[in-house]
């Protein structure tokens, strides 16, 4: 008898280089429990489309190991097809149909019987609030209410892992929003593993049960948000300064008193990464007012995920698996 996995997706050093000499992955390794939000954190070129491509099947691995609901990639991409679903960044719907044709066209492509099709293109649209927009041309539709509607297009095969690349991607804070809750309607109500792509840091944070975060085709550190807000287990001082230049001109003059790696600008902030709160909000207390170097404010601030992707990704030595 055939066990069912807890995860999701497994992959294990995974390799991927393009025919022009690309290495896009680097030996990739990652886990995607079955029915959470997992998100994937990193910067252009990070290799991010390209482990999708591949964990849609769309692209083989170099090397590696990778299985989806408990599917070998290599022997089973078929069979690994049919029970995923993918929603890229150019739309599936066609516009020249309506909105309830377009979704009862979806579902003769996974042969879906009629009654079926519409029982679920119902509750899909009922849930997903799209009944306002029925009466509308699909053409007519904002960016926002586009992709809500592909969203739907590719859950009436009722897909195990719903594929997001970068689904809240030039959206406004609206329309975002109506997305995350969307989000967290397909992993409540239909228990759906969902795998995103994102740049925003607040997505990832408010949204995931798991955050990736990776770097040059290879996963930096891997856990929940507060997991990962741990991982740095480290206080941050925040000077605040009154431009950009005047918290670099302190920094260079601080740097004789922080090793260079607990220092970093953040707009018109100097960052301090500290381990010992007391002694250097001290040390740099005393500095500032000693040399009279003026300054807006000094704080005590826990680190953000904004604050851990900055550092795991500028620090190449960094690893963590948490
Ligand atoms: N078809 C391709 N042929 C050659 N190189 C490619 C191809 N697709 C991607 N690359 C390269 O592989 C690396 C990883 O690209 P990938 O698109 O996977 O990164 P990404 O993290 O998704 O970036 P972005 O956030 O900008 O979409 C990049 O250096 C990119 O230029």
């Amino acid at each position: 008898m055939q066990q069912t996995s807890p995860y999701a997706i497994c992959a294990e050093q995974v390799y991927k280089q393009y025919k022009n000499g690309v290495q896009a992955l680097s030996g990739l390794s990652l886990t995607v429990k079955r029915g959470e939000i997992f998100t994937l954190l990193g910067q252009n070129g990070a290799g991010k489309s390209t482990l999708i491509r591949i964990l849609t099947t769309f692209l083989k691995p170099g090397s590696g190991k990778v299985s989806v609901l408990g599917l070998d990639l290599n022997r089973d991409a078929d069979r690994i097809r049919a029970k995923i679903a993918c929603v890229s960044q150019q739309t599936s719907i066609d516009m020249h149909l309506s909105l309830r044709e377009n979704m009862m066209f979806q579902s003769r492509l996974y042969r879906i019987p009629k009654a079926a099709a519409k029982k679920r293109m119902d509750m899909l649209i009922d849930a997903f609030d799209l009944t306002q927009y029925l009466k509308y041309p699909v053409s007519s539709y904002s960016g926002g209410i586009k992709r809500r509607l592909d969203i739907a297009l590719n859950l009436m095969s009722e897909p195990e892992v719903l594929f997001l690349d970068e689904p809240t991607v030039g959206m406004d804070i609206q329309s975002r929003m109506a997305m995350w809750k969307m989000m967290e309607k397909i992993r409540e109500e239909f228990g759906t593993t969902v795998f995103l792509t994102t740049h925003y840091l607040e997505e990832a944070d408010s949204l995931s049960d798991t955050v990736c975060i990776m770097k040059e085709g290879k996963e930096v550190a891997q856990g929940t948000p507060f997991a990962l807000r741990q991982y740095i287990r480290q206080d941050m001082i925040r000077i605040t300064f009154s431009s950009k230049s005047a918290a670099g001109d302190s920094v260079k003059r601080m740097s004789g008193l922080f090793l260079p790696d607990r220092i970093r600008i953040q707009d018109n902030c100097c960052l301090l990464f500290t381990e010992d709160i007391r002694r250097d909000m001290e040390t740099a207390n005393v500095f500032l007012l000693k040399n009279q170097i003026p300054f807006l404010g000094i704080e005590i601030k826990q680190p953000s995920l904004d604050d851990i992707f900055l550092k795991l990704t500028e620090d190449s030595k960094q690893e963590a698996c948490i």
